[in-house]
């Protein structure tokens, strides 16, 4: 695995309101990654550096506290809901088989994937509601945050980039489906790492439209390489960046332009005076989601005479319930 990182870094400072000749640069380097890669750092996104820290905070808060608390607000059984806590060996991403280690520790009935997780969500949302009322004032201003960089920036900019109108995405992102989740890695002795009896994240695609990811200073997410498929390089952290990457509806909808790029999160490398132990983790994902009702057709541009078109027209919410289920 390569220690450099060679993921593109885009620069949103320039966007302003989507209309000038910086914004169109910028939309077409944001497309050039996603095509290329998939993944990308962001800086300039205007999502607050002291609201990303303080959801850290909280975060770390949310953790510490006891499981009979924890479990005051558990993550419904169906997978169409996004709410709420999900202990360690609650989920399990569907692609593991990708990785023989894993593999190997699922067929050995281990479970891998060590983490625990709270979902949350719109708060406007009818069938789903967000829990613990101090904590859930931070969290919603947060999904706030990242939604008006997504609807505000981050859409139109992929838009531009692919000569589509500006508010191309944005209209088919209204509804406020989108679901932030704060993750935990807990401590453990490096050795269990080591053997493969636990991990952290195994290899996956995201499902949805794209994601944001914030990462703590812990290290550890690895990309597959974009030039030699089986391969993972590693993404470290970059202080005052955020990460985005396509997810496969996304990816079907641009018929298979944009990539949905398979990434997982394992032990970070050791670092010098090892106590034994490696060390907890937290990240952030806010996964987008586009308006389930909207039936979506192949992107304009993703076709033509060279490039058939690979996919029937979908309902973006059949197909986010069809791979959700398969996860839960
Ligand atoms: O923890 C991370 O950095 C990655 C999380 C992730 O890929 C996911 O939740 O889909
Ligand atoms: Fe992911």
């Amino acid at each position: 695995m390569a220690g450099t990182p060679s993921l593109p870094t885009i620069d949103f400072a320039e966007f302003g309101d989507g209309r000038s000749t910086e914004a169109r640069v910028i939309g077409q380097k944001l497309f050039a990654a996603c095509r290329d890669v998939g993944f990308a750092y962001l800086t300039n996104t205007s999502i607050p550096q002291d609201q990303i820290d303080g959801m850290f905070d909280w975060s770390a808060k949310l953790f510490a506290l006891p499981m009979e608390i924890k479990m005051k607000a558990p993550h419904p059984p169906e997978g169409w809901k996004h709410r709420g806590y999900s202990g360690i060996g609650r989920e399990q991403v569907s692609q593991l088989v990708f990785d023989p280690d894993e593999l190997k520790a699922i067929r050995t009935g281990k479970f891998p994937d060590f983490k625990e997780s709270f979902d949350l969500g719109n708060d406007q949302a009818s069938t789903q509601q967000n829990d613990f009322p101090h904590f859930r004032a931070y969290t919603v201003n947060f999904y706030n945050a990242c939604r008006e960089f997504q609807m505000s920036k981050l859409l139109p900019a992929l838009a531009i980039g692919m000569d589509l109108p500006n508010d191309f995405f944005h209209r088919h992102h209204e509804n406020n489906e989108n679901q932030l989740r704060l993750l935990h890695y807990p401590e453990a002795p490096t050795s269990v790492f080591e053997s493969g009896e636990k991990g952290r994240i195994g290899a996956h695609t995201d499902f949805g439209t794209a994601t944001l990811l914030f990462q703590d200073d812990c290290g550890g997410l690895e990309v597959e390489s974009p030039s030699k498929p089986g391969e993972f390089m590693s993404v470290p952290p970059v202080s005052g960046t955020v990460l985005v990457n396509i997810g496969d509806f996304l990816m079907r909808w641009s018929n298979d332009t944009l990539k949905s790029t398979l990434h997982r999160v394992r032990a970070p490398p050791k670092r010098v005076n090892d106590s034994g132990m490696t060390m907890e983790r937290f990240s952030i994902p806010y996964f987008m989601g586009a308006d389930a009702e909207k039936t979506i057709e192949c992107l304009p541009g993703c076709f033509g005479p060279d490039k058939p078109k690979k996919y029937e027209p979908i309902n973006a919410g059949q197909y986010l319930d069809m791979r959700l289920n398969a996860t839960y």
